[in-house]
């Protein structure tokens, strides 16, 4: 494979960053068949974003492009992840967030489909990851939204419930949404929620 060329300033931090997190959610499995996006806030607001379609833990520089904060591509024609706007929501609702994160796991996937509207984590030490966290001895709330093959529609269904979130967010049969301060942050969260999901999922199983 040809040495990548990155482009110069945060635009080339943020493309490195975004490829190494693709390759740490392939790791775990969570961007099988295409799926999954990921993108940082640039300094001058725009956001650097997974192209839409390719393997997301198999990027290459080109598999990451620009838009602006209404998710519209800064370069004619290209093609930004299907769900921009999902991300263009987070980044509008927090200023603070500067990065999102959007996988499809086994545990997200299975658990939203068995219904209901939220999640309800409590008594995990690992819930102190999440935003405002400090105890095992509260109850953290993940909702749960249905699919919706209309981005803008799921965005809107999605808004009024963002200001109470503290892990994010699932999509049913589809995945999650999570966010943090920088990319340490969100991928400290997405493993966090994740690791939370698997353990619902093998409580589950339990007799
Ligand atoms: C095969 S996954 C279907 C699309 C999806 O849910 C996803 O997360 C990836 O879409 P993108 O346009 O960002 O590649
Ligand atoms: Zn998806």
């Amino acid at each position: 494979m040809a040495q990548a060329v990155f482009p110069a300033g945060a635009y080339c931090r943020a493309v490195e960053r975004i490829i190494a997190a693709g390759q740490r959610m392939d790791r775990f499995g969570w961007v099988p068949a295409t799926a999954g996006n990921i993108s940082i806030r640039l300094p001058d607001g725009n956001l650097a974003i997974t192209r839409s379609g390719g393997h997301k833990g198999q990027l290459g520089p080109d598999g990451v492009i620009c838009v602006d904060p209404q998710g519209r591509p800064l370069a004619p024609g290209d093609r930004p992840s299907a769900e921009t706007l999902l991300h263009c929501q987070v980044y509008a609702h927090d200023p603070a967030a500067g990065a999102v994160l959007h996988g499809h796991s086994v545990a997200s996937t299975v658990l939203s489909m068995a219904g209901g509207d939220a999640l309800v984590l409590e008594g995990y030490e690992v819930q102190k990851v999440f935003a405002g966290q400090d105890t095992h001895a509260a109850r953290v709330h993940v909702p749960i939204f249905d699919n919706d093959q209309d981005i803008a529609r799921l965005a809107r269904v999605v808004a009024p419930h963002l200001a109470g979130m503290c892990a994010g967010y699932i999509i049913r049969g589809h995945g999650v949404y999570v966010w943090g301060a920088d990319m340490d942050m969100a991928l400290a969260r997405l493993e966090g929620l994740e690791f939370l999901l698997a353990c619902e999922l093998e409580k589950r199983k339990l007799p």
